[in-house]
């Protein structure tokens, strides 16, 4: 007979009651008489603490976090060099990138080009009616799919290279002692390893000091969105502020920035600052410059549902008195590390200003043997380098010995935003190259022109969609320190520029180069 229940014994010199797992050998229990019986059941205790589940697990390599960076990094000092490494996980695998961030923004960014790409077909000649219809909705399921299935991958990849998955939420208890809450609900376990990697990302902030602001949403939630709604709110000014404007606008909701200052991607090029604000309230997107903030929200009518803001309605009240109304308000000023759970202050690890885990260049925190990379060390909030540092960071630690100095150079790290048009920088902006070279040391290329593709278009759209170049070189031998581009399709274009100013290229190297005709990109190389 196998016991299928779990048991449970109380040991009280441990303070603990812990939970044996299902037992399937019984003879310990029922083959022997009284005496026999507490021998028995002394043996079947021994045997089954052996078989519970083993309140203390060790490996190599601890990571905690299976997003990007803790899944990069897992995969390379397992997959690669076999040290015995688990990952633990409080939420969905693949973290923020697969589940809100990256891949939905991306697909539903997609699906937003195509509504673009349909209005702009007339101008084509195309006989398409003015308003296609779409069912979001279904879309949004297919997105939903692709991402769940990502969640299998992800963990197959991890199994596939003997890492172990370990769904819970982890908290340090020492430096080297990781207790983990398990999610299943069966308690908790306790994990030590030598090393122990911080891959904890990152969250979206809420306003503290404004009444109502819990009836907005964050980024978080705007993919749980089925239903567009006809009237959107966003706050803040950065990637996420533009990238989601941009989509919804081309989605043909009504959408309103609220911006502090009158410019949006102010960590940018200040020619990307200027076009792309300039471009937006062209494209239709209703900025609302040095805004006054907002002092209260008020839920006037909840939404039916969580996947249905349309229902919503949200009146703001600002703070120069004057109310606002609509269905929706998304908050993205910004994002914050994700240590509560960690309880890294019990280990008296240092910290940033922020709550920035602090790392040194070899992704060492303050404590020896614990590591932290991605988002959660604040220092470039993006996939790639989420992952690459977690991979340079498996080579160091359980590489080959030519490989024991591996860190991530942070230099030059190209990025794109998903705007309409897209936008992309790397290296230097122009005020960073003055400050850091003299205005004397410096020489910029510009150009802004009209893509051919517009050619045909009637004004006023005709005029409406600048590509805008800006190059930046140093000194005389004019090494290009920053590229900064508008257009379409710049995304996919800015990988590889990203290599050509990464290994460090002159002006002469773009002048040296044949054009492709005819391309945008052509003017690259072709600056007067
Ligand atoms: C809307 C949006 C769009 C984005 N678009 C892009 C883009 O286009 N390109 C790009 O490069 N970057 C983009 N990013 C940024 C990118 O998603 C992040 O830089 C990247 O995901 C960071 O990876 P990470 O491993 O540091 O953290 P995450 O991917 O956040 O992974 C951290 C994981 O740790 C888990 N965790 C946290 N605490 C614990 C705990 N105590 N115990 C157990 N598990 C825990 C979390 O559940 C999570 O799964 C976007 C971000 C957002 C929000
Ligand atoms: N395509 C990509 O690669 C993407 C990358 N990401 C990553 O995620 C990170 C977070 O993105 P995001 O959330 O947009 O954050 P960002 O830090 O990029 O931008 C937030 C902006 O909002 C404004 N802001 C800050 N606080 C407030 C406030 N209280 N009220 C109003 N506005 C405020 C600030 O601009 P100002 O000072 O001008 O007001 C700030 O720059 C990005 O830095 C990026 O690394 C995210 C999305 C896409
Ligand atoms: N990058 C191409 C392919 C898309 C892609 O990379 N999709 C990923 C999800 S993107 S979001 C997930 C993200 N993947 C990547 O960023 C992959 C980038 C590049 N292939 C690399 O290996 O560095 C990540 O967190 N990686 C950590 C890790 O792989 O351990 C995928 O399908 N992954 C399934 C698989 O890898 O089999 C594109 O954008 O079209």
């Amino acid at each position: 007979m196998n016991i299928a229940r779990p048991l449970t014994f109380y040991i009280p010199q441990h303070r603990l009651a812990i939970r044996t797992l299902a037992c399937t050998e019984t003879s310990s229990f029922q083959a022997s008489s009284a005496g026999n019986r507490l021998r028995g059941l002394r043996q079947h205790f021994a045997s089954s603490c052996d078989k519970m589940a083993p309140t203390t697990k060790q490996y190599d390599y601890i990571v905690i976090g299976g997003g990007s960076g803790g899944s990069g990094a897992a995969r390379r000092a397992s997959g690669w060099y076999g040290a015995k490494t688990c990952i633990i996980e409080n939420g969905r695998s693949g973290g923020c990138c697969v589940n809100v961030g990256c891949v939905p923004k991306k697909l539903t960014y997609n699906m937003a080009q195509i509504n673009r790409a349909l209005r702009n077909g007339r101008h084509y000649a195309y006989d398409i009616p003015e308003n296609t219809p779409f069912d979001f909705g279904a879309f949004v399921e297919k997105r939903d799919a692709r991402i769940e299935a990502l969640n299998g991958i992800y963990e197959t990849n991890w199994a596939n290279e003997k890492i172990e998955l370990i769904h819970g939420k982890a908290t340090f208890l020492s430096p080297h002692e990781i207790q983990v809450d398990m999610k299943d609900g069966s308690g908790t376990v306790t994990l030590t390893a030598p090393k122990v990697l911080i891959a904890t990302g990152g969250y979206p902030l809420k306003p503290t000091d404004i009444k109502g602001a819990e009836y907005g949403i964050t980024s978080d939630d705007f993919f749980s969105m089925k239903k567009l709604p006809k009237k959107y709110v966003l706050v803040g000014a950065g990637y996420i502020a533009v990238e989601m404007a941009g989509m919804l606008n081309a989605l043909g909701v009504e959408v309103h920035m609220f911006l502090r200052q009158s410019r949006f991607l102010r960590k940018f090029d200040p020619m990307i600052q200027d076009t792309m604000t300039k471009h937006y309230e062209d494209a239709g997107v209703i900025i609302h410059k040095n805004h006054p903030g907002i002092k209260e929200v008020v839920q006037v009518q909840a939404a039916t549902s969580e996947s249905d803001p349309s229902s919503k309605q949200l009146k703001l009240i600002l703070t120069d008195g004057s109310e606002f109304e609509c269905n929706e308000l998304l908050w993205a000023i910004g994002r914050a590390p994700e240590i509560q759970d960690l309880d890294v202050k019990r280990i008296g690890m240092e910290l940033g200003k922020k709550g920035h885990i602090v790392v040194d260049e070899y992704q060492n925190t303050s404590i020896p043997g614990i590591y932290a990379i991605g988002d959660v060390t604040g220092q470039a909030e993006l996939t790639p380098v989420a992952i690459a540092a977690g991979r340079k960071l498996g080579d160091r630690l359980f590489g080959p010995p030519e490989l024991k100095d591996s860190k991530l150079n942070y230099d030059r790290i190209p990025s794109v935003v998903f705007s309409e048009p897209n936008c992309g920088a790397t290296g230097l902006t122009e005020p960073e190259a003055i400050e850091k070279y003299g205005k004397d040391q410096i020489k910029i290329y510009h150009t802004k022109f009209r893509a051919m593709f517009y050619d045909v278009f009637s004004e006023p759209e005709r005029s409406q969609n600048p590509t805008e170049y800006k190059v930046i070189t140093v000194g005389k031998e004019e090494e290009i320190v920053g590229m900064h581009l508008i257009g379409d399709e710049v995304a996919e274009a800015m990988q590889a520029w990203g290599v050509v100013v990464k290994m460090g290229a002159k002006k002469r190297d773009l002048d040296s180069c044949i054009a492709i005709h005819p391309t945008s990109a052509e003017e690259l190389v072709t600056f007067k």
